[in-house]
């Protein structure tokens, strides 16, 4: 792979949709004897979302690592709006790339904010001795970065707990706690690998939406995920790899039609099959719901009816009593 920072042309101006963001030609990773990832082309444009899926070890984490500067491919070339990418993670983010982790990799015992403010320092300009003197000029980078950091937490919904631990938050939140790092170094491009894994499927139709947000603000997406109902929803274009190798790329309704990735990925018709368990998750917890509302209510009902009983049954006897006490001869008289 060259790895020189060149400039091929003019950049594309990033903001224009459909102008490539990503364009990955030919990368092939080896690994020894075993080819990892093996002559994938992909493009990502701006304003869009792109899912990657394939089967368990298909190659989709190597070729993010390729893309990330964490592996140098052994052949081809990786440019970000024109660019050659440099093999350095950092320049990585630097240039404009951001990525989130498959085993979540937060700073545990860091707060939140902190943890969203070492996302920044890609793009913090203050040097060593700025920060060393503690100048001005250092105090308003700081205060800059803060204020950006708290208003990514908000984005993402955690801004109530800037100062909590982050080991102390639930799964689903240090995800989205990822995220906000991520997008603390002002991507072009967030590369989210199984965004969803461990998440609850209230959690998961979240990140959809978050997804989208990020869309919104102009940054493009790769998303690698196992969840077909969220990649089927939320990318525009899915490209599927199977054994390192690009099988096919297309809209979500190509891809699920196609007989290849019925047969390599999916193992039996997709119709109706992605995201059945989760849809009847959901759909269990809530008519668990509904029936013990309805249980509640029920229950209510019958207190209640049996209290008016009782009250009435409190009169008549009463009224009875009142009946037999006042007439006590009564009985004899008949
Ligand atoms: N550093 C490495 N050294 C040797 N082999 C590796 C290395 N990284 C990945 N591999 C191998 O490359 C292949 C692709 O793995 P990779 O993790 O990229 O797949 P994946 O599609 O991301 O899988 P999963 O969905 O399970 O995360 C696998 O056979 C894996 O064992």
């Amino acid at each position: 792979m060259t790895t020189d920072t060149t400039t091929k042309g003019t950049t594309p101006d990033a903001t224009t949709p459909g102008t490539p963001i990503l364009d990955a030609r030919g990368v092939t990773m080896r690994f020894g004897g075993l080819t990892a990832v093996r002559g994938v082309d992909l493009t990502v444009n701006s304003g869009e979302i792109v899912g990657l899926i394939g089967p368990n070890g298909a190659g989709k984490t190597t070729f993010f690592n390729c893309l990330t500067g964490l592996y140098v491919p052994t052949e081809g070339e990786v440019r970000y709006k024109g660019q050659v990418l440099p093999p350095k993670p950092f320049k990585v983010t630097a240039a404009g790339i951001a990525r989130t982790f498959q085993n979540i990799r937060l700073f545990a015992n860091m707060t939140v904010l902190e943890n969203v403010l070492v996302g920044r320092h890609t793009r913090t300009k203050e040097g060593l001795w700025s920060a060393l003197l503690r100048g001005p000029g250092f105090h308003r980078a700081e205060a800059a970065s803060r204020a950006r950091a708290m208003e990514l937490l908000e984005f993402v919904g955690l801004a109530h707990k800037a100062n909590h631990l982050s080991r102390n938050l639930p799964y689903g939140e240090q995800r989205k706690l990822e995220i906000a790092r991520a997008l603390a170094s002002e991507p072009g491009l967030l590369l989210l690998d199984e965004p969803t894994a461990g998440m609850n499927p209230q959690e998961t139709r979240a990140t959809e939406e978050l997804v989208f947000a990020i869309r919104d603000m102009g940054i493009a997406i790769l998303v690698i995920e196992h969840d077909m109902r969220f990649i089927m929803n939320l990318c525009d274009r899915v490209a599927v790899l199977v054994q390192g190798e690009k099988l096919i790329e297309g809209d979500s309704v190509t891809v699920q039609r196609d007989e290849r990735v019925i047969a390599a990925y999916l193992g039996e018709p997709f119709e109706g099959a992605p995201g059945a368990e989760e849809a009847a998750e959901v759909e269990s917890a809530e008519a668990h719901a509904k029936a013990e509302a309805q249980a509640e209510s029920a229950k209510a009902e019958a207190k209640t009816e049996a209290q008016a009983e009782s009250a009435e049954n409190t009169t008549d006897a009463a009224s009875d009593r009142s009946t037999t006490d006042a007439a006590p001869g009564k009985e004899n008289d008949r």
